[in-house]
């Protein structure tokens, strides 16, 4: 079975989690596009949600497949969110931000009663960091961030797209940089976080309740 194949079957499963009357946090990338075009399905058939998404992407992915959108203030707390991550670990810590989205999916995360992600089985890590790790920063401070991160041998680089750096949806720069080393995930978060103008980072350490991962055809349940 291919990648695909396992982001798609980890989605379509995560969609039964939805019911009807929920606000639903709309993660982003491409397994997070799977569980959309699949609750666009469902809405089609009756299906009654709206969706809080975390990314431009997203936004209008989720508007195309016919998905009502509302803002994170109208909708306060999210009954779920759905998103996928990089990598995850036994303990459920993730590394997210591959496609840049980490800020507001941190957000989301924060903001939800319930947080279920989904993923392909490459996905799945005894130890989190061979994935860099995102640190998301603003412009003006991130060029000083990287010599800082450069102290702290974490091997910084920063994120290009198309021979221009990259920007968020929030306009910030992406610093992707080297954990595989550290221990103590917690400690190197906070320490991250610290610096003026890191504005979050991509370790979600405890915000996941439940992990749908797709391995060969079937769906494996992680739960807390
Ligand atoms: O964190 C993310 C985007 O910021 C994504 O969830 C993560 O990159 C996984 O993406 P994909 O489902 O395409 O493998």
């Amino acid at each position: 079975m291919s990648v695909e194949n396992e982001k798609w079957i980890a989605a379509i499963a995560s969609a039964d989690y939805v019911k009807n009357g929920m606000l639903v946090g709309l993660g982003s990338g491409s397994t997070a596009a799977f569980m959309i075009a699949e609750l666009g399905k469902r809405v089609a058939g009756g299906l009654i949600m709206k969706g809080i998404p975390s990314s431009d992407a997203t936004a209008k992915l989720a508007k195309q497949v016919g998905i009502s959108l509302i803002s994170l203030d109208d909708a306060g707390t999210m009954d779920i969110n759905i998103d996928g991550a990089d990598e995850f670990d036994p303990k459920f810590q993730l590394i997210k931000g591959g496609g840049g989205a980490l800020l507001r999916e941190k957000i989301l995360a924060h903001n939800s009663r319930f947080n279920i992600i989904i993923a392909d089985s490459g996905k799945k890590v005894n130890r989190l960091g061979k994935f860099k790790l995102p640190v998301e920063t603003i412009p003006f401070a991130t060029e000083i961030i990287i010599s800082e991160l450069h102290n702290m041998d974490l091997n910084p680089q920063l994120r290009m797209k198309n021979n221009e750096v990259y920007k968020t949806d929030e306009n910030n720069c992406i610093i992707d940089v080297d954990i595989f080393e550290k221990d103590d995930l917690q400690e190197l978060n906070n320490l991250l976080i610290q610096i003026p103008g890191v504005v979050e980072t991509g370790l979600f350490l405890t915000s996941t309740d439940i992990v749908l991962m797709g391995q060969g055809n079937k769906v494996v349940t992680f739960k807390k």
